[in-house]
């Protein structure tokens, strides 16, 4: 299946499974090697990461923890920008931190995300995520350390990632094209 169509939008295969595993495996190498000893926590980002997430726990081969946050809006204020994260459920005090993140496009998760872990005063954040999109952020980070694909603007889909919350489950990454170029 190389095209699919979700509501009136085309996507074409982007990056296969294959690929994915292997830049994966390489991934875990080198967080393998950077936090030998440092028993990190590895915290993924709901709900987009939990295939990135999956595969990544299986190629990292040193003693670590792993938890899942979701980032969600105050409720009832009129500060809707503000974000709280969720589920965090254990002490993360004085611990060694790679967020997971699925995809960086703006920043604008990652900004709350980090700024919410900062809070409980961890050790040290690293950010681990499987795309980047360079062209569209909008915030200056200095942690970014593990990058799977750096990609342009287009919009994708499929492990993990959703439109209209369709397509996670797809194990390989589609990215919209214009409809003409799929007739
Ligand atoms: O860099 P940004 O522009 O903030 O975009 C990236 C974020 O957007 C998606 O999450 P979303 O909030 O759509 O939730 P989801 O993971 O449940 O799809 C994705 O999983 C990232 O967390
Ligand atoms: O390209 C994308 N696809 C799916 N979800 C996203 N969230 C931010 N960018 C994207």
């Amino acid at each position: 299946m190389k095209h699919i169509q979700i509501d009136n939008l085309d996507f074409e295969l982007f990056i296969d499974y294959e690929q994915i595993k292997k830049r994966i495996r390489l991934m875990g190498i080198d967080i393998s090697v950077k936090y030998a000893d440092k028993n990190p926590v590895f915290v993924g980002v709901l709900n987009g990461c939990f295939m990135f997430m999956a595969d990544l726990m299986k190629q990292v081969h040193v003693p670590c923890e792993v938890s899942f946050v979701k980032l969600s809006s105050y409720q009832g204020t009129q500060q809707d920008h503000i974000k709280e994260l969720l589920g965090v459920g254990m002490d993360l005090s004085g611990r060694e931190i790679i967020i997971v993140e699925d995809i960086i496009d703006s920043g604008n998760s990652l900004q709350h995300t980090i700024a919410a872990l900062e809070k409980l005063n961890v050790a040290s954040i690293a950010v681990c995520a499987l795309l980047m999109k360079p062209d569209c952020l909008q915030h200056e980070f200095d942690n970014i350390t593990y990058v799977g694909f750096e990609i342009d603007r287009e919009f994708v889909v499929g492990y993990g990632l959703d439109y209209n919350g369709q397509c996670r489950n797809l194990p390989d990454i589609y990215k919209n094209v214009a409809h003409s170029e799929t007739a």
